[in-house]
């Protein structure tokens, strides 16, 4: 599927938060979206999938604007993993993973054969399986991020949005998630703030900086010492390899 905006603007109190993004996911691959703390990150994934209006400008799903989409099409073809992700009932981790496949089944029917298929293959890939009975209120941080991305991947939507989605993980389940982010034959778009593992997993690179985009392009195109200087204000050594740059960091000196 195809998921392209066009001069997205959202303004909250007069201050715009997202100020004139275009951009264009490439197909089947990984759009990593950057930027420092409060840059517009997460508004900017909210407006992709519908969830946030904008002020002004489209965003455009199989080259129709969004708001031509029924809500329920909708919710079939793009699946967002937000942030802070709560569920406010008592659920089982396989009743949170279900709610994905909400809008495969009728209104008001239970879960199928295939939704349990489907449920305990996503709890598979993210090694949440023996989990599946436990009550979501009852994991760890990192345990209801995977059960979360679970409850996204059910939903084999075209359109995969995941923001943070290593928040709490350990660096083998940061991998593995960012791998299967690149695996699955969705169009992915990411909001992460690890340079390093962005320039691995992503194919383009949309780099913000108080709502605006300050670069886009390729890892190697985005991540320079020059822009990260401009735009984190820190001093990087960017060692170009293979498998996309290498970021390296000093410390900066701070006085207390
Ligand atoms: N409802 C709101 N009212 C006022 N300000 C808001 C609101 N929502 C977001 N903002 C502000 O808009 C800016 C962008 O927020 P957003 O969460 O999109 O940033 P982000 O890049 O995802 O940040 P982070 O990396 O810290 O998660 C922030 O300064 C935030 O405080």
């Amino acid at each position: 599927m195809t998921l392209e905006a066009r001069g997205l603007i959202r303004e909250i109190g007069g201050v715009r938060i997202v100020d004139d993004v275009s951009l264009r996911a490439p197909v089947g691959g990984v759009l990593g979206v950057l930027g420092p703390n409060g840059s517009g990150k997460s508004t900017l994934l909210r407006m992709l999938s519908g969830h946030l209006r904008p002020t002004a400008g489209d965003v455009h799903l199989d080259d129709r604007p969004l708001r031509a989409w029924h809500r329920r099409e909708l919710a079939r073809r793009v699946a967002i993993v937000e942030q802070f992700s709560a569920t406010e009932e008592d659920l089982s981790v396989a009743d949170v993973i279900d709610l994905g496949r909400i809008p495969h089944r009728p209104p008001w029917s239970g879960r199928n054969a295939t939704d349990t298929d489907v449920v305990r293959a996503a709890a598979a890939r993210t090694g949440v399986e023996d989990l599946l009975a436990r009550r979501w209120h009852t994991l760890s941080g990192g345990e209801q991020q995977r059960v979360q991305l679970a409850r996204a991947f059910a939903q084999e939507a075209g359109i995969l949005l995941l923001d943070e989605p290593t928040n709490h993980l350990d660096i083998a389940a940061q991998l593995h998630i960012l791998a299967l982010a690149r695996a699955t034959p969705a169009t992915v778009v990411v909001a992460l703030h690890d340079l390093t593992l962005a320039g691995a997993f992503c194919d383009e690179i949309l780099l913000l900086n108080r709502g605006r985009p300050v670069a886009a392009g390729t890892p190697s195109e985005v991540l320079t010492t020059e822009i990260i200087d401009a735009v984190y204000g820190i001093h990087a050594l960017v060692d170009q390899s293979a498998d996309g740059p290498h970021v390296r960091f000093r410390p900066p000196r701070v006085s207390w």
